[in-house]
């Protein structure tokens, strides 16, 4: 599975223990697309940066990060074929999977410590969408974006 990582500078420390997390898991493969810096940058640009990489098929899927993952994760709901979830634990994040197939994880470098966060990212690259009665109502989601 191919990930595509971003943050801005509120959780940059985030994604290297994310990467880290990661590199345990030998089937999958990490792009990082930034920062890296303690410089200031916009959430919005990180999340279309990764997004683009999720919908043109780059990648299976992205995780984002942000301060709160909150910015980030409204962000990237705007783009076509993102279903970004923010996640601060673990059932939620099975769930995103399991029922919404999501294909972004979005969390906060400000809220969601290194423990939980490396729990939350295991489930959600392990869990597989469930389909039957979700994928209809995913299919719904989908709808609602060409109105
Ligand atoms: O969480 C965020 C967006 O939801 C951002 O990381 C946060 O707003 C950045 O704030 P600042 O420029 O004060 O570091």
């Amino acid at each position: 599975m191919k990930i595509t990582i971003g943050s801005d500078h509120g959780a940059v420390e985030l994604k290297e223990e994310i990467k880290t997390v990661l590199a345990d898991f030998p089937d999958i493969e990490v792009k990082d697309l930034g920062t890296f810096g303690d410089t200031a940058v916009d959430y919005p640009d990180i999340a279309e940066k990764v997004c683009q990489t999720v919908v043109t098929g780059e990648a299976d899927r992205g995780i984002l990060l942000c301060g709160t993952g909150i910015g980030i994760s409204i962000a990237a709901n705007k783009i076509k074929g993102i279903r970004a979830a923010l996640c601060t634990d673990v059932y939620s994040a099975k769930m995103s999977r399991e029922h919404n197939n999501a294909n972004v994880l979005a969390m906060g470098g400000r809220v969601t410590g290194f423990g939980p966060a490396g729990e939350i990212v295991k489930v959600w690259v392990t869990t597989e969408f469930a389909g039957g009665r979700h994928a209809r109502r995913v299919d719904k989601i989908s709808a609602l974006e060409k109105e």
